[in-house]
């Protein structure tokens, strides 16, 4: 990766070698190296005030970097239009900040109103995205921010951020202001929502059950934005760097691997002659799906199953040996 441009619907991000010294003296951020590829989800995770949301705002230029360069799709942030970069880089944050007077509809239609699209075309587009984030837009399009739930302002943010196809999407801490049930449904939407839409995305969390689950790869940020790892979220929970980031992602980094570790297909045992009654999972189940079946059922082990046909069998056993395998 260096920069360049990939993709006409997602861009990379690099920072090289980026600071971000405020008029007060505060270094908040220091000489961060670090290169997103298009169209993938980076997390940045770490203690408050290391210096997560003004990494992400040198992004949108809301702050502006005191060294180094950020490069969007190749270009250096300083050098674009400040205003023609923001309409090409969506921006959702924790309390969502939609416009209390405008209705659903006007919200999420606000970037390609300003870019001038013709009415027809951005209601067009309004319903569809409304329709992406799972909110009906004959019932909803009509509201005021006021009349929905913490949950569905949230999927309007979302859905106002997509609005005029950018090219990024910069999230701080988008979910946080839900409760944990809320939550868990609305990163499980998000996560299939960015399956369809593949754009490049860096968002801020201080939940590491949120990194793990959503972040294809995860940035360990220590005080002064000090970079510890950057990491695919089962390589971060199974082999941490160092001591900063062992503890950071705690003693139960085993239990959180468990989520994020496919099915061995190889470790498979032979289907035993009568497996009814046995509990079944599907084969793209992860290794926390195996073991929650597995202390369900009365058998000892689970049949692991490619739609229709049974492949084998895995033990307890064979978790644990999946787990401690290099690499996995
Ligand atoms: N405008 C500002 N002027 C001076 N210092 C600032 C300013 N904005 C942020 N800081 C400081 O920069 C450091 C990093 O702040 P930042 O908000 O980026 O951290 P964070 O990791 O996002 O924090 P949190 O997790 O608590 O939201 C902190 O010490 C903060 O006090």
């Amino acid at each position: 990766m260096d920069g360049t441009r990939t993709d006409d619907s997602a861009a990379p991000i690099l920072f090289e070698g980026v600071s971000k010294r405020y008029a007060d003296g505060t270094v908040a951020v220091e000489n961060l190296t670090l290169d997103l590829a298009a169209g993938e989800l980076t997390v940045l995770i770490g203690p408050s005030g290391c210096g997560k949301s003004t990494v992400l705002r040198m992004v949108n230029r809301l702050v502006e970097p005191t060294a180094g360069r950020v490069l969007v799709d190749g270009e250096d942030v300083m050098t674009a239009d400040p205003v023609a970069l923001r309409r090409r880089i969506g921006y959702v944050i924790q309390h969502v900040g939609l416009f209390p007077h405008q209705t659903v509809r006007a919200n999420v239609g606000t970037v390609p109103r300003l870019l001038g699209w013709p009415k027809p075309q951005v209601t067009e587009r309004t319903d569809e995205l409304l329709e992406l984030v799972g909110l009906d837009p004959a019932r909803f399009g009509p509201r005021y921010p006021h009349e929905l739930s913490g949950g569905q302002r949230q999927r309007v943010g979302v859905a106002r951020a997509l609005a005029a196809d950018p090219v990024v999407l910069l999230m701080d801490e988008p979910f946080s202001a839900v409760d944990p049930i809320v939550r868990g449904r609305l990163q499980d939407e998000f996560r299939r929502l960015q399956e369809t839409v593949r754009k490049t995305i860096l968002l801020v969390t201080h939940d590491l059950d949120e990194a793990v689950r959503l972040g294809d790869r995860i940035a360990v940020l220590a005080q002064g934005g000090r970079l510890q790892q950057y990491e695919r979220p089962s390589a971060l929970l199974a082999a941490p760097a160092n001591e900063f980031v062992r503890e950071f992602v705690g003693t139960d980094r085993a239990i959180k691997r468990l989520g994020v570790t496919p099915i061995p297909r190889d470790a498979l045992r032979p289907l035993p002659a009568a497996v009814d009654g046995a509990a079944v999972i599907p084969a793209d189940a992860t290794l926390q799906d195996a073991l929650a079946a597995l202390l369900e059922s009365e058998t000892g082990w689970v049949v692991v199953s490619d739609g229709t046909t049974p492949l084998g069998v895995l033990t307890p056993d064979d978790i644990h040996r999946a787990l401690r395998q290099p690499g996995a």
